[in-house]
């Protein structure tokens, strides 16, 4: 047999044994506003990027085309239908405890008689208390919980979102909820952070033991992080302690975020800008002299509302203030026992109401500006070609509604990497 007839034969054998499979392509179409968020994460750069009767083509796990339904019409194996819905990208979450055991709604008679966080914390309640559970539950319990707490999260369209350690305080229990977050399976992506400096556990009489501790361990357990974090704060962990444990994260690769002026200003913006941490969260005190050293280095202020909004306060981050310094600013739920809310919507509207950002800063600051304060905004957090399929559709009309009808949960599908993964009425992943 010549050479030609062998490799007819082998070709031909070659594709019916390999059979090339044409990718799935997917099209969101008739949607009464695509907001596509394309555009940069200062509020002069982005822009909501509108698109009436817009459409959405996806093929596999990407975003490939972007446009008017008329336009993209007729592109695809299966379509859905956004008529009269708002069609945006999927919530990213970039502050988030949600790997713990135990509730802590006893507090909130603490809080109603009078008594703040710090004064719980010393009491042994707060952060140590739900040490003292998470360190007695086993990974499959955290798992358990965590996944339903995931659920709620996804149904509110939340699809990416970043998870802290924490509440272990110790290698061991460090180790165990970072493997909780990196094994875990569920839809929503998930980035680990390292928060071994979250409170003083009783085994230790002086914070600076258990910073010490906690450098020792850090080469273990970079492996199992992205981030490293601190809650940097009056009578928990100090500026020189934050640098000290931010700098060996860095050492390890981990990229520094800080806890900063939840409570007290004691300069832990400034320590922000001296590691060159990527964020900085929850800023309620912070100086007028340090937003404006935060504004000369780039660092993306995290705003967590839904905290102060469980602390019973009436005092917020100063987000306009934060805004007209040209500061990127990001939205988060913080979901931890304290502040235990799944909704980035609820975090919307309280941004709104209690911060007044406009709902066109508050939509931006949950998709692509927290995209940009956990490192993902290349691939997450607007609708552009190329980038990852993660969208939602919303029961609303127009974007102003998200945070103007709250209380309630307004999405009504969750597309993630191309696959409707959720649609009110029956869950499908
Ligand atoms: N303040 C520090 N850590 C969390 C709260 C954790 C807790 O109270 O369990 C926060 O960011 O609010
Ligand atoms: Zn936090």
């Amino acid at each position: 047999m010549d050479m030609n007839v062998k490799f007819n034969n082998l070709l031909s054998r070659s594709i019916f044994i390999f059979p090339i499979y044409l990718p799935y392509m997917l099209l969101i179409k008739n949607a009464s506003q695509l907001l596509t968020l394309a555009g940069g994460i200062k509020k002069e750069d982005y822009e909501l990027g509108i698109i009436e009767n817009g459409a959405v083509l996806i093929e596999g796990e990407k975003i490939v085309e972007i446009g008017s339904t008329k336009e993209l019409k007729g592109s695809a194996d299966k379509e859905i239908d956004a008529s009269s819905k708002v069609v945006m990208p999927g919530f990213v979450d970039p502050h988030t405890h949600l790997v713990f055991s135990g509730t802590r709604e006893n507090e909130l008679y603490m809080k109603l008689q009078g008594k703040t966080y710090l004064e719980i914390l010393k009491m042994g309640g707060g952060i140590l208390r739900t040490v003292r559970a998470t360190r007695n539950a086993s990974k499959e319990a955290l798992i358990k919980e965590s996944m339903r707490r995931l659920d709620y999260m996804l149904v509110n369209g939340t699809t990416t979102a970043e998870a802290k350690s924490g509440y272990g305080l110790n290698y061991e229990d460090e180790r165990k909820i970072l493997e909780v977050i990196n094994d875990i399976k569920h839809p929503i992506d998930l980035v680990p952070t390292f928060l071994g400096a979250h409170a003083l556990p009783p085994e230790f009489k002086k914070s600076g033991e258990h910073i010490e501790y906690m450098k020792k361990i850090i080469p273990k357990i970079a492996p199992l992080a992205k981030f490293i974090d601190i809650f940097c704060e009056k009578g928990v962990f100090n500026c020189e302690e934050s640098k000290e444990y931010l700098d060996e994260g860095k050492k390890y690769g981990l990229v520094p975020k800080i806890h900063a002026d939840e409570i007290e200003d004691i300069g832990c913006t400034k320590v922000a800008v001296e590691v060159g941490a990527i964020s900085a969260d929850h800023l309620v005190k912070t100086s007028d002299e340090n937003i404006e050293l935060m504004a000369k280095k780039g660092i993306i202020a995290v705003f967590l509302p839904a905290t102060p909004y469980m602390l019973l306060s009436k005092e917020y981050a100063r987000a306009r203030k934060f805004i007209e310094m040209g500061i990127p600013v990001a939205l988060a739920t913080d979901l931890n026992p304290n502040a235990y809310t799944e909704s980035m919507q609820m975090v919307i509207s309280l941004a709104i109401t209690q911060m007044h950002m406009l709902p066109e800063e508050a939509i931006a600051a949950s998709t692509i500006n927290a995209a940009a304060a956990i490192g993902m905004k290349d691939k997450i957090g607007s609708l552009e070609k190329g980038k990852q399929a993660d969208l939602i559709i919303l029961d609303a009309k127009n974007y102003q509604q998200i945070g103007y009808h709250f209380g309630v949960n307004l999405v009504e599908k969750v597309i993630k990497k191309g696959k409707l993964v959720w649609s009110r009425g029956n869950v499908l992943h």
